[in-house]
C-alpha cells in the first residue's frame, strides 16, 4: 500500500472477513451487532477504511436487515456465485440473487473453492464475468500450495491463475476488480507469508495486470494478501506499497480482533 505525502492511501484500504462455514445466521448477526459496535466505539472512519464480510448465503438475508436498519457501513458478500443465471443447478446461487440482496462483493476462486469443489479457471472466469454482469464485484482469489513455493515457481503459476481469471475483461471492469492472493500454505496454518513474500506477489500481480490493461488500470485494482493474518500482523502487511488490504479468515469470527485488523492504521509504524 503506498502512502502519498498528505498522507493519504492511493486505494482506500479494504479490510474483509470470509467466515466461511461458520456462523447460522442468529450467529451471524451476533457477530455483525458486535463488530459494528466495537468498530463505532472506536470511532471508525469508513471513508477511510472500507470493511467487508462474507457471511455464508444462510445469513445474508439477517446481514442485509441489520446493515439496512442500522445505517451500517459494512459492506457484505457472497462466498460464491454461479457462472449462470438461472436454471437447473442445483444448490448453487445467482448473482443476480446476490444482487437483490444487497451485496456489493462476491468471492470467486477462493483456494477451497479450486481444491474442495475442483473450480477450475475457466469456470472462475465464467464466474468472475457473470459477477460483473449481475452488478456485484468479484474478489478473484489466486494463490499457490506449498509444493509450488518449494519449488520455487509461486509468482509464475499464480500469474497464470490471474491471467485465466481475468481473460477477457474490459478496462473498467479490470479497475473495479479485487484480487486476493492468498497463499493456500498459509491458510488456517498459523503460518502468515512473511509482509515481503505478500509484497513480492502484489507487485507482480499489479505488473501483469499492467501489461494486460495498462498503467491507469492497474492503479487501482486493488489486492489483497490472506493467509493467517491477525491483528498482531496485520498492520506490517499493510504497509507494504502493493498490498492494499487483507481477507482475513478465522480471526474474522472474533469481532475484537477483527476491529482491531480494521484499525490497523493505529498500529503503523511511522518515521
Ligand atoms: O482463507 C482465508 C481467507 O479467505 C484465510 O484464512 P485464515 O485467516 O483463517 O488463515
Amino acid at each position: 500500500m503506498t502512502t502519498s505525502t498528505n498522507g493519504a492511501f492511493d486505494r482506500k484500504p479494504f479490510i474483509a472477513g470470509n467466515w466461511k462455514m461458520n456462523m447460522d445466521h442468529v450467529q451471524g448477526i451476533t457477530l455483525l451487532q458486535k463488530l459494528a459496535w466495537t468498530l463505532s466505539d472506536a470511532k471508525h472512519d469508513y471513508s477511510r477504511v472500507e470493511v467487508a464480510v462474507f457471511p455464508p448465503f444462510t445469513d445474508l438475508r439477517g446481514v442485509q436487515t441489520l446493515v439496512q436498519g442500522d445505517d451500517l457501513q459494512v459492506a457484505y458478500g457472497g462466498q460464491d456465485l454461479s457462472q449462470f443465471d438461472s436454471g437447473a443447478y442445483t444448490g448453487d446461487i445467482s448473482g443476480q440473487f446476490l444482487n437483490k440482496l444487497g451485496c456489493k462483493y462476491v468471492l470467486v476462486g477462493h483456494s477451497e473453492r479450486r481444491t474442495i469443489h475442483n473450480e477450475s479457471d475457466d469456470v472462475l472466469n465464467a464466474k468472475v464475468k457473470a459477477a460483473f454482469k449481475h452488478g456485484v464485484t468479484p474478489v478473484l482469489c489466486v494463490g499457490e500450495g506449498l509444493e509450488i513455493r518449494q519449488a520455487g515457481t509461486h509468482v509464475e503459476h499464480t500469474l497464470q491463475q490471474l491471467r485465466a481469471g481475468v481473460a477477457g475483461l474490459t478496462n473498467e471492469q479490470a479497475a473495479e476488480l479485487v484480487v486476493a492472493y492468498e497463499p493456500v500454505w498459509a491458510i488456517g496454518t498459523g503460518e502468515v507469508a512473511g509482509p515481503e513474500d505478500a509484497q513480492e506477489m502484489c507487485a507482480a500481480i499489479r505488473a501483469e495486470l499492467e501489461s494486460l490493461f495498462g498503467a491507469d488500470v492497474a492503479a487501482k485494482t486493488r489486492l489483497l494478501y490472506g493467509g493467517s493474518v491477525k491483528a498482531n500482523n496485520a498492520a506490517a502487511i499493510l504497509q507494504e506499497r502493493d498490498v492494499d488490504g487483507v481477507l482475513v479468515g478465522g480471526a474474522s469470527l472474533d469481532p475484537a480482533e477483527f476491529a482491531n485488523i480494521v484499525r490497523f492504521e493505529s498500529h503503523l509504524v511511522t518515521d
